[in-house]
């Protein structure tokens, strides 16, 4: 089972991320988009990336135009290295990296 980060190393982590939180044992970011959409296939976008890796964020479409992804680890209660690399995949997707 991968193991817990401290606070410390999440959020250090989190500093190269930009708009990344911690709270509630998760990261989370939300995006505002262009429309319900473009928000919704944003979505989408990541539900295949979390699907390829096995590893499951929670997704919120919300305000019309608004993404909101939170990403903890159920198996540890927290947030471990999955979290993070899942938190920067994301980013790269979101940047046509
Ligand atoms: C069997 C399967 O690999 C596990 O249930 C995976 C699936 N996706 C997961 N996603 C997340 N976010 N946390 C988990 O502990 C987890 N476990």
């Amino acid at each position: 089972m991968p193991e817990l980060l401290s606070q410390d190393t999440i959020e250090n982590r989190l500093a190269e991320l930009e708009d990344w939180h911690y709270r509630d044992s998760a990261v989370h970011k939300t995006w505002k988009l262009k429309g319900f959409l473009t928000a919704m296939s944003f979505a989408n976008a990541i539900a295949h990336l979390a699907n390829e890796a096995d590893h499951h964020p929670d997704l919120s479409v919300h305000d019309y135009n608004r993404l909101t992804v939170r990403i903890t680890t159920h198996s540890a209660g927290g947030v471990t290295e999955n979290d993070l690399t899942m938190a920067e995949r994301i980013e790269r997707l979101r940047h046509g990296g």
